[in-house]
């Protein structure tokens, strides 16, 4: 759950842990704030599981720990499903990469990225600092669900404008117009959760209407390294993140694959522990199909 500072998070997701509760769901919480204390929590119920990231946000200083916190909630509990919410300040893209690391992906599916829009901070973003702006449409944009909420703090001539200005920025994904956050949880959650398996090929991306994905390929033989980069620069769309964890011809044992704008990175993993090969992608618009069959063919190619 993403979406500015004070536009409605912990509103929202009270109302979804009581729905959830009443169906029976286990839940757990992870939630980051950007003070030392913990606020937002109090709300929740004491026999939900919480992990809190406190002092920080996780687009900046503590991304690695929302991995270690998700972990933890994986080891800890049998969950049903996590919400996450974090900071106003943070980019759904850094919360997506986290919660993609290759320490959780086994057990993870990410299920969406709902976005909650305070109507009239929208309506008057522009006269916010550029960088805000940009982030407020950012978070707006990369969502699967948009929660236009407070309407009732803009007249009605204003919510028609933010409405059609969200759409522009995000056409596909589902637009909710509320008051406190009073969502029907039945929309948001329409899709039945299904307990993670890591199967062959495993797409685990966020809604299809969305335009930032992940796509998951679990692989079965050594890539050729130059094959294999000469194939990263081909990539269709924008692929803002890869990662995972690869064998190559080149050399015996297995090797951590990072990617980001564009330069592959690969390190040797230890000798110590098993490793299943495995090919995350994160970015806009991605073709899975094609993606996938390129990655099978990629397999049986030597330079
Ligand atoms: N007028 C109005 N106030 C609302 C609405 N929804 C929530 N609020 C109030 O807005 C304030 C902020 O709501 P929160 O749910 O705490 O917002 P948040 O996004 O979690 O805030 P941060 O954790 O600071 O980022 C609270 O005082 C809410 O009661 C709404 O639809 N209309």
């Amino acid at each position: 759950m993403s979406g500015f500072l004070g536009s409605g998070k912990s509103t929202l997701l009270s109302h979804l842990i009581e729905y959830e509760k009443q169906q029976g769901r286990r839940i757990g919480i992870l939630m980051n704030e950007l003070g030392e204390v913990s606020i937002d929590s109090s709300f929740v119920p004491e026999n939900t599981p919480v992990q809190e990231m406190l002092n920080g946000c996780i687009c900046c200083s503590i991304q690695g720990e929302l991995s270690s916190k998700l972990y933890q909630l994986l080891e800890n509990y049998e969950l049903d499903a996590i919400y996450i919410e974090a900071t106003g300040a943070a980019h759904p893209m850094d919360v997506l990469d986290g919660c993609t690391h290759l320490s959780i992906i086994a057990g993870v599916k990410v299920k969406a990225i709902i976005t909650v829009v305070d109507a009239k901070l929208w309506h008057n973003r522009s006269e916010m600092k550029p960088r805000l702006n940009k982030l407020i449409e950012e978070q707006a944009k990369y969502a699967d669900v948009v929660v236009l909420n407070k309407i009732d703090t803009v007249v009605e001539d204003d919510f028609e404008q933010t409405s059609v200005s969200i759409r522009e920025f995000n056409p596909g994904g589902l637009l909710l117009p509320v008051t406190n956050a009073a969502i029907d949880p039945l929309l948001v959650l329409s899709t039945k959760h299904n307990q993670s398996i890591f199967t062959e090929h495993t797409e685990s991306h966020v809604d299809r209407h969305l335009h930032l994905r992940t796509f998951t390929q679990q692989l079965f033989r050594p890539l050729d390294r130059i094959v294999f980069e000469k194939w990263l620069k081909t990539l269709p769309g924008r692929v803002f993140r890869g990662k995972g964890f690869v064998q190559l011809n080149e050399a015996p044992g297995v090797f951590m694959f990072q990617y980001a704008y564009g330069e592959p990175m690969f390190t040797r993993c230890s000798l110590n522990k098993s490793y299943q090969p495995v090919i995350v992608l994160i970015g806009d618009e991605l073709d899975h199909e094609r993606i996938r069959e390129q990655l099978l063919e990629l397999q049986y190619i030597v330079h």
